[in-house]
């Protein structure tokens, strides 16, 4: 992989560089409640247009449905992003479109700008390879180069990460670089017991790395959104919590696999339910249910975690010497939902290994929303290993997967 400072050796004086960034920042309304996303690219975005570029920004927000929808309209992110690099970004309103040519024809040497949503048009993630192709074509004709930095997207075959890099010359950025290198180390040998912790709502996406922990890890402890499907799978009833009932065959086989092998799996035994999803934009008191997992009634929805699994999962990260963490507990953005994030944050912080003054356990806090979590909740950012910018993106590169973003980096 090209690195950006060999690209900038090459000279990017006076080029237009576009910049493949994961901008998709948790808001509310068009307030940015997070902006740990954005921070982590202006490195790479200050070098370039330090060194003369004309850097055109992109990224998506949200999962739009191929059409401009503005609540997922970057312009929030344009103001914030100008604040953090101390200069004024230019903002188109459509990303190939009358405003994105006018934006990038104005930009001056070591200017900035940043194109609307990548994913209001259809041919950024279409399953399709001429149709995606054919709007990489688009993007292609905005730059001259091409430096990939959305470690967050970089799992996702989408027109402007994985095909636009095969038409320009590209490198990879120093947010992807600093992921890549600090991710190795949980594939290489991990000192042990290696313990991940798994939650979070994009469960479809992320069960299939169970497969794989189960080759690696000592312990798996399950939270957030993904626990039903496992305690639905152990004969539990669960309400109206989240459910991905095509996967517990799947999980099953999970479950007994890792009884096999001496893997534990840690799950919880109370959560914390109410009747209905809270209302994250107005978070008066719900008046919170905390119920054994045995005993979830039918009209509730499991929103946290319980106070004694709390207990339960930081006594299984207490001697862990490295820890893997992806997904919330709870809807951590709602106070009455938020204590089962608090505890894991709080148990990696405390986790010094024993006997007293051996080294840190190495924790890695992985995701978009896990990372906010963490920084939301007033933790501080650095006393932990590794805040990775990426979920699903981190999730896959530890399965060793190939990874479309980096594999077109590559060549
Ligand atoms: N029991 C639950 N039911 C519904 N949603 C939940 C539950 N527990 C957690 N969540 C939600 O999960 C969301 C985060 O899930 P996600 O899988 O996107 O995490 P992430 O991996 O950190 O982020 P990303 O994949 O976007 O990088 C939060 O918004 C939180 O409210
Ligand atoms: O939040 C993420 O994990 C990345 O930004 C990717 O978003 P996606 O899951 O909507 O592709």
């Amino acid at each position: 992989m090209k690195t950006i400072d060999e690209l900038v050796d090459e000279g990017v004086g006076g080029k237009r560089v576009f910049v493949r960034a994961d901008l998709n920042v948790p808001l509310s309304g068009t307030t940015i409640t997070d902006d740990g996303r954005i921070r982590a690219v202006v490195p790479t975005i200050a070098k370039l247009a330090e060194a003369g570029a004309k850097v055109i920004v992109a990224s998506h927000l949200g999962r739009p449905k191929g059409a401009p929808d503005p609540q997922f309209s970057l312009a929030p992110i344009a103001a914030r992003l100008g604040e953090l690099l101390g200069t004024q970004v230019a903002f188109a309103t459509d990303t190939v479109g009358e405003s994105a040519r006018a934006t990038v024809d104005s930009l001056t040497d070591g200017s900035v700008a940043l194109l609307e949503n990548l994913r209001f048009n259809p041919g950024e993630t279409s399953k399709d390879d001429a149709e995606r192709g054919a709007f990489a074509d688009q993007l292609a004709a905005l730059a001259e180069l091409y430096v990939g930095d959305g470690f967050g997207a970089v799992h996702r075959k989408h027109a402007s990460v994985y095909d636009l890099p095969a038409r320009l010359p590209h490198a990879a950025g120093l947010l992807i670089a600093t992921e890549v290198a600090v991710l190795r180390k949980l594939t290489d040998e991990v000192s042990r017991p290696y313990a991940v912790v798994l939650g979070g709502a994009k469960v479809s996406d992320k069960l299939g790395v169970i497969d794989h922990l189960l080759e690696r890890a000592d312990r798996i402890l399950i939270g957030g959104g993904m626990v039903y499907t496992f305690l639905k799978a152990q004969g539990h009833e669960v309400g109206n919590s989240l459910l991905q009932e095509d996967q517990i065959p799947a999980v099953t086989e999970y479950l007994e696999r890792a009884k096999a092998k001496g893997v534990e799996f840690v799950l919880p035994v109370d959560v914390v339910a109410a009747p209905s999803f809270p209302d994250l934009k107005n978070p008066v008191d719900t008046n919170p249910l905390v119920v054994g997992v045995d005993a979830i009634p039918a009209d509730v929805l499991g929103l946290d975690i319980g106070p004694e699994s709390r207990k339960l999962f930081a006594s299984k990260l207490a001697d862990a010497a490295t820890v893997f963490w992806n997904g919330p507990m709870g809807v951590f953005e709602h106070p009455d939902y938020a204590e089962g994030t608090r505890a894991i944050a709080q148990a990696l912080i405390d986790s010094p290994l024993p006997p007293a003054g051996g080294p840190p356990a190495f924790t890695v806090v992985g995701g978009g929303d896990s990372a906010a979590a963490v920084r939301i909740l007033g933790f501080d950012e650095n006393a932990f290993g590794h805040i990775s910018t990426g979920g699903g993106a981190s999730l896959e590169y530890l399965e060793g997967k190939t990874l479309p973003g980096l594999a077109a980096l590559e060549d």
